[in-house]
């Protein structure tokens, strides 16, 4: 009897199987994973099988913030409230503003694992495609190292002391390829991690594993912005926060130069497009994470990267500090948002961007 007994599926395990000669479901399974939790919402009144597919999709993209766009899946876990999922488009990397935000399939229960694996290594080329490169056209290389491959584990150009010192890695000016152990942010996320709905934060980024001390965790990826652009949406996210609960992912970085007299100035925007980066929680105390802005030989901008600062336990949020919120007191007074980072030191409220 025990091997008749169908197994149940266990929460999150939803699976909608598409009977292959019926077009109308074919068709449909194909067209829902491209819409947003609004249309998808709106599709699913309709009739009763195009609910039960939303429904599978939900579960679907409650298993894999990433769309299988990383080397391991991100879950939602959500033991608050009814959310199960965030809704963003996902890029493993910085890429170009892009207005309106593109569509991308997320959640379809049909993808084969050919697709899958494909999809892995679209996202790899397309961190080349993306990055700011100083090759020129022909692709001859105009900057970047001399080293042609690495041996032996090692890169002639590999300056690895500490976490806080990596500041170049190998790229698409060098000639060694992505085994060279100088490009280690360059292979997407590799340990597990998972995103966990807060009652008083929000999503927030968790370890889903030990990760030790240097380890690198993920970039922060989303759209690059002009200085124009960034002041208009900070603009527009305000008045939406305002309204509504409402999150805003927007990153201003700051590099100044060596001469002192110039300042490099770095705009990502990951709330409509980004990576689980984009779920990292601000914590007063500087939080668990280092950042590092690494510079890729052959790329123009730097991106900013984050890795372990200490030994990192299983289920421990991921935090990092947004800025001094005693360097942005007084600005933006009518926007501040109170800080439940819950650390000693906790100022209040959250460290604000004046864009
Ligand atoms: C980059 S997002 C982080 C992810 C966000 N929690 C979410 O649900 O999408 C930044 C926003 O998260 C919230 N947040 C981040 N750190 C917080 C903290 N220490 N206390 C309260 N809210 C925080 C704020 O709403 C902030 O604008």
């Amino acid at each position: 009897m025990e091997g008749s007994q169908s197994k149940k599926p266990r929460l999150g395990e939803t699976q909608f199987i598409i009977p292959a000669t019926d077009p109308f479901l074919r068709c449909a399974s194909l067209i829902l994973p491209w819409l947003n939790p609004q249309e998808l919402a709106a599709i699913s009144l309709t009739c009763k099988t195009l609910s039960m597919i939303s429904k599978s999709l939900t579960s679907g993209r409650s298993l894999d913030a990433t769309r299988s766009l990383e080397n391991l899946p991100v879950p939602f876990c959500n033991a608050v409230d009814s959310k199960r999922y965030a809704y963003f488009i996902y890029t493993p990397f910085q890429i170009p503003a892009s207005s309106p935000p593109p569509r991308q399939s997320w959640g379809s229960t049909v993808v084969s694992p050919a697709i899958r694996v494909k999809s892995v290594l679209d996202s790899a080329s397309e961190r080349g495609r993306f990055g700011v490169s100083l090759v020129d056209e022909s692709g001859e290389k105009r900057y970047g190292c001399e080293c042609q491959r690495c041996e032996e584990g090692s890169c002639a150009c590999l300056s690895l002391a500490g976490v806080e010192e990596i500041a170049n890695e190998c790229g698409s000016g060098c000639g060694c390829g992505l085994d060279c152990p100088n490009r280690v942010t360059q292979k997407g996320i590799s340990v597990r991690l998972k995103i966990v709905r807060d009652e008083k934060k929000g999503w927030s980024l968790y370890a889903d594993q030990l990760i030790k001390k240097g380890q690198f965790i993920c970039e922060y990826a989303g759209e690059l912005l002009t200085t124009e652009e960034a002041r208009r949406r900070q603009n527009l996210y305000d008045k939406l926060r305002s309204t509504q609960s409402f999150s805003s992912a927007l990153l201003v970085i700051r590099e100044h130069l060596p001469s002192g007299k110039a300042c490099l100035r770095i705009n990502i925007d990951a709330t409509r497009i980004g990576n689980v980066a984009r779920f990292i929680n601000h914590s007063c105390d500087g939080g668990n994470l280092s950042t590092v802005l690494l510079r890729s030989s052959g790329a123009l901008l730097p991106r900013l990267c984050f890795f372990a600062a200490r030994d990192i336990l299983a289920a421990e949020e991921l935090s990092f500090s947004y800025g001094d919120v005693r360097l942005t007191a007084g600005k933006n007074r009518d926007n501040k948002l109170n800080c439940c980072c819950g650390s000693s030191c906790c100022f209040g409220t959250l460290p604000c961007e004046n864009t």
